[in-house]
């Protein structure tokens, strides 16, 4: 379990801000924010590597705000890899016990189980440099967890590995995570990896915690406008509300259910958006007519944008939709949306 009190970090020109987080005991957690956000520092101030301005942080109910790296039980793994180029991999793997006086069978025996989890018996003997990126980091992964710590920091540890390796990794950090039932507490930039991997989340700007969720939530109920463009939902909208509709300048959509108090925008996200080159039939929701204005592409879907009055909606379609119902700039299409897919915040 991870608590953070109030955190405060204050550089020159950089301030987290009264972080207050509880990570519960196993939970897999992922902290998200975009470049310089502070998902790093937390983590470095978590791991005892930066210190803090104020507030506390309480790893298993023990306070550590002010205990040093070794004795706060906890192992971090960084994008680099960052092990040692001199040192065998099994040095490397060995590194962090000479500051833990465990008992050494019990220790060999851990180690043991750990280099055969992560499947890296055959390369003990070799340094890290002509490795690959996938070994390196399960290198780094053995490492870290030598020290039998509860607490796991990660930060954008499937980043600098390439696409087939990512996969890999990525199983194995879920499979680690089932077999050792402690706290894993993980930094990334891909929603993706979140959603995959993640069971709760905290969305991170400018050194201030935007929301706290199930990835679940986060990604379909976002709070605010920043966390609904940082998750992708493309199309946010100021609207005022009227019973269970909600006004834009030049058009209604009716909502499955009456707004909260003060809500301010709505939310779609662009897969709930079907086009048709046709008018639906009326039973298939909010059915609105605009222009097609763009249609760009992204790998296997394309990116469309279709003006409704002031409105400019975006919707995916496949590819071979796109080019099946002659799709171009400056048609005439029409947009349903179900009234449960739009979300108010
Ligand atoms: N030791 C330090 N001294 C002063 N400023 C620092 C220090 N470490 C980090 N910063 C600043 O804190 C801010 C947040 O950095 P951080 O590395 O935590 O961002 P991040 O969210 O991890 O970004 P990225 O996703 O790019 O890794 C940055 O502006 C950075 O320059």
């Amino acid at each position: 379990m991870i608590e953070l009190e109030r955190a405060n970090i204050q550089f020159t020109d950089f301030h987290v801000r009264n972080i207050t987080l509880s990570i519960q005991s196993g939970e897999f957690f992922m902290l998200l924010g975009p470049t310089g956000a502070g998902k790093t520092v937390i983590l470095e101030a978590i791991a005892g590597l930066i210190p803090m301005t104020e507030g506390r942080i309480i790893v298993n109910q023990r306070d550590v705000t002010h205990l040093p790296p070794e004795q706060r039980g906890i192992g971090i793994v960084y994008q680099d890899y960052a092990l040692f180029p001199h040192l065998s991999v099994w040095k490397n793997i060995l590194y962090g016990l000479r500051y833990y006086h465990r008992n050494e069978q019990e220790s060999s025996a851990w180690i043991e189980w750990l280099v055969e989890e992560l499947g890296i018996q055959t390369i003990l003997h070799r340094t890290p440099t002509n490795l690959s990126g996938g070994e390196k980091q399960r290198v780094a992964l053995a490492r870290a967890l030598a020290v039998h710590p509860s607490v796991l920091l990660l930060d954008e540890p499937l980043s600098a590995l390439d696409q087939n390796f990512r996969e890999g990794i990525r199983d194995l950090l879920k499979k680690l995570h089932q077999d050792l039932q402690i706290t894993f507490l993980m930094v990334t930039h891909d929603f993706s990896e979140a959603l995959f991997l993640g069971e709760r989340m905290a969305i991170l700007n400018h050194g201030q915690l935007e929301q706290v969720g199930t990835v679940a939530e986060v990604f379909y109920q976002p709070t605010n406008p920043f966390v609904a463009e940082f998750v992708g939902m493309k199309n946010v909208f100021p609207a005022k509300f009227h019973g269970q509709k909600a006004v834009l300048p030049t058009l209604e959509l009716q909502l499955a259910e009456l707004p909260p108090e003060n809500s301010q925008y709505i939310g779609i996200r662009s897969e709930d958006i079907v086009l048709n080159p046709e008018n639906p039939p009326a039973s298939s929701g909010n059915l609105l007519e605009g222009k097609l204005v763009e249609i760009s592409h992204r790998g296997v879907y394309h990116q469309v944008s279709v003006q409704v009055g002031e409105a400019l909606f975006t919707t995916f379609l496949p590819g071979s939709t796109v080019f099946a119902m002659q799709l171009a700039p400056a048609s005439t299409v029409h947009l349903s949306i179900k009234p449960s897919a739009i979300h108010v915040f």
